[in-house]
């Protein structure tokens, strides 16, 4: 059945988006030619076939071998070009991009060179799309190396919004990052974490009590823990869940069995987030209108996780006042 445009367009923001992750197939061909990158694959087609994945692990294996194609600010500013206008065409008026600095320095890309690329890109998508970086330490890395990461990046603190956690999670807890996040927040940096996607609720403890952050991507493990449920709903801590993901990655059987409306009976301020929307089947408006489809979100609740994506923004409140406007008269037209 064909999506309902009006579902996948609702105006919103998106908060959980890896900018590596929307390198669509076609473009690390594109990119393999311009920087003569050799592949391992002969088409596109063949490429796509490897995108079944049984864990996150399976998935990051080849997150990571694709993005040795990205080699120049060029190469960043198309990258997130490309993004903020399929986003835009889905009713994002708002992103909050993840990036993966170490997964490119350790290739020997400078990291200005990372941050110029994305920022240019940014930048030429204003005012229509707004857009922030959120610059992701990846924790199967050392906390050392995500400290000289920090300190690589503070010449371009005007360039980024906060800082997250990110890659394999499972042996990985938040609380090897503490000093990391301590420094960060010191340097007036928000902070975001991966966790509860495939680790346990524990994790979710530790990056709001060692780490501070301020919204959790994913959390769906939360649902495990009743005292950890019940101090989500008390504190409104925001979840950037990702409904395609979790299914693609083999968190549920199928969209069916996704656990989103338990999220949602609790009373838990949860947004609905793409991931890495090149690997995952869609982007975040497609994760709208399959949350509709086949989990049966009625329409009045989209509306809401709508307004829960402004709500748990990093946005001003003035520019959340007009968006929320927004949603408003989108949701009342005929
Ligand atoms: N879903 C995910 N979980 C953890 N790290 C990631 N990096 C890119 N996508 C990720
Ligand atoms: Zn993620």
């Amino acid at each position: 059945m064909p999506s309902e445009p009006g579902i996948s367009r609702i105006p919103k923001a998106e908060l959980h988006v890896h900018i590596e992750g929307t390198l669509e197939p076609e473009m690390v061909f594109d990119l393999a030619a311009r920087n003569q990158v050799p592949l391992a694959y002969d088409s596109v087609d063949e490429l796509r076939a490897r995108y079944r994945f049984t864990d996150l692990q399976s998935f990051l294996d080849i997150y990571y071998a694709n993005m040795a194609v990205l080699r120049t600010e060029r190469d960043f500013a198309d990258l997130a070009s490309a993004y903020l206008t399929r986003a835009a065409a889905q009713g994002v008026r708002h992103a909050e991009i993840f990036f993966d600095p170490q997964a490119h320095t350790r290739r020997g890309v400078p990291i200005a060179t990372v941050i110029n690329g994305l920022s240019a890109a940014v930048r030429d998508a204003a005012p229509e799309t707004s857009a922030e970086l959120i610059l992701c330490f990846l924790r199967d890395e050392s906390a050392e190396s995500a400290m000289e990461t920090l300190r690589a990046a503070e010449p371009h603190l005007d360039q980024i919004i906060g800082v997250g956690l990110d890659s394999a999670e499972v042996g990985y807890p938040p609380a090897g990052f503490t000093e990391v996040f301590r420094q960060a927040a010191k340097l007036g940096l928000r902070t975001v974490a991966h966790a509860g996607e495939e680790g346990p609720p524990e994790y979710v403890r530790q990056a709001l009590d060692e780490l501070g952050v301020h919204r959790i991507d994913h959390g769906i493990r939360a649902l495990e823990d009743a005292e950890l449920v019940r101090r989500l709903r008390i504190e409104q801590i925001p979840l950037t869940v990702c409904p395609l993901s979790n299914v693609r990655l083999g968190g549920f059987p199928d969209l069916a069995a996704h656990t989103l409306p338990r999220l949602l009976d609790e009373g838990l301020l949860v947004t609905i987030n793409s991931d890495d929307p090149a690997y995952f089947g869609g982007y975040v408006g497609d994760n709208f209108a399959a949350i509709h489809e086949q989990l049966a979100i009625p329409e009045a609740r989209l509306y809401e996780l709508a307004t829960n994506s402004i709500r748990a923004s990093f946005l001003p409140h003035e520019r959340q006042r007009r968006l929320l406007d927004e949603i408003t008269e989108y949701a009342a037209k005929p």
